[in-house]
């Protein structure tokens, strides 16, 4: 641990010269104590001097292999989310499916869990002992019409630092895809489709819209996200490694671009079980489309700073929301501004 956060012996040398007094203390209560238990006091830290105008608000990406081990699963989970606490983030974000990834239909369904079950409130008490944010990329939820539909949804849910269900998005496109010899997803055979797009969520960092995975070939979604006063859209995923290879990275970028948001996509990665292998690099992408951050090859975290000055830059440099041809677009004619804060 101490290993890793001294990644430059010059600069930590250098940073032990130059800085000034309560800076150097800052730094080292943040980086040379590493049992220092940090937990709401840093996340409050950070805010305060967001607000100050000092330090932006960090946000933590985590990567996972789930398997069908739910066990395991909360363990690898659990220990990520404390590490980004540590680390002084605000809001965390785990991928789609971070619960597990079932080897076949029956175990996904035998393995889900309604809502307010074992693993919302495990991941409610990690959020209240570690101060943070948590975004939940991707449940797999008995919902209320279990009985009679006998499939699940798959829902994204939003914690605020006292544990609390702050949002629950249900992916509303399902990933029915068969790319002949190479990709056979069918999400609708278990899978209910969710209703609704969920507003965004006021937090720390700024105003987070939910969304799944699959919903990233959707422009209109992200779009709707955006002119509701989205600044930060999520994209927990899980994604082929035929698909992803070719589509996850422009996707996401063409999103933050398209939106002028920041995307921040926490994924699967590695081999899930026997027949399945996610394409992994989690990323986070500001709103020029620059990717700022990005996991190493298996499971591990990503940091970024958000800053929210920078986006209403870039939304003022190039107005794309007020040069929009609503008169030309047929179906998504209703698009307006987006809400800004
Ligand atoms: O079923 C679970 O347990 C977890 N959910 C998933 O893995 C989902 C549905 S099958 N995967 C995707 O949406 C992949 C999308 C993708 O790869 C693309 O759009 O190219």
């Amino acid at each position: 641990m101490l290993r890793k956060l001294i990644q430059n012996p010059l600069q930590t040398f250098l940073k032990g010269i130059f800085l000034p007094r309560p800076w150097k203390q800052f730094w080292q209560i943040k980086t040379l104590t590493p049992d220092h238990r940090l937990s709401a006091a840093p996340c409050g830290f950070r805010a305060m001097s967001a607000a100050a105008g000092s330090l932006k608000p960090l946000i933590a990406v985590c990567q996972v292999t789930s398997t069908p081990n739910r066990d395991q699963n909360v363990e690898c989970c659990s220990s990520l989310i404390r590490e980004a606490a540590q680390r002084g983030a605000c809001v965390v974000f785990l991928p789609e499916a971070f619960d597990f990834i079932g080897s076949n239909t029956e175990e996904t369904l035998h393995l889900a869990e309604p809502l307010e079950g074992d693993c919302f409130q495990h991941y409610a008490s990690l959020a209240r002992e570690c101060g943070v944010w948590l975004s939940l990329g991707g449940f797999h939820e008995r919902g209320s019409n279990w009985e009679s539909t006998g499939r699940i949804y798959n829902c994204h849910l939003l914690l605020d630092p006292k544990g609390t269900l702050v949002a629950a998005y249900r992916k509303t496109h399902l990933c029915d895809v068969e790319l002949e010899g190479r990709v056979s997803m069918k999400e609708s055979a278990f899978t209910n489709p969710g209703s609704e797009i969920v507003s965004p969520v006021s937090t720390p960092a700024g105003k987070v819209g939910l969304a799944i995975c699959y919903d990233l070939r959707f422009p209109e979604m992200s779009l709707a996200l955006a002119q509701d006063g989205a600044e930060i859209l999520t994209y927990p995923s899980a994604f082929t490694v035929t698909t992803g290879s070719a589509h996850w990275e422009v996707l996401l970028r063409a999103r933050a671009i398209e939106t002028q948001c920041y995307v921040v996509a926490a994924a699967q990665t590695g081999k899930n079980h026997e027949r399945r292998t996610s394409y992994g690099h989690s990323m986070i992408v500001d709103p020029w489309g620059s990717v700022i951050a990005q996991c190493q090859e298996g499971t591990g975290l990503c940091y970024a700073e958000i800053d929210l000055a920078y986006l209403r830059r870039i939304r003022q440099e190039i107005p794309v929301f007020s040069h929009r041809r609503t008169d030309l677009y047929g179906q998504v004619a209703s698009l307006k501004s987006p809400t800004t804060s």
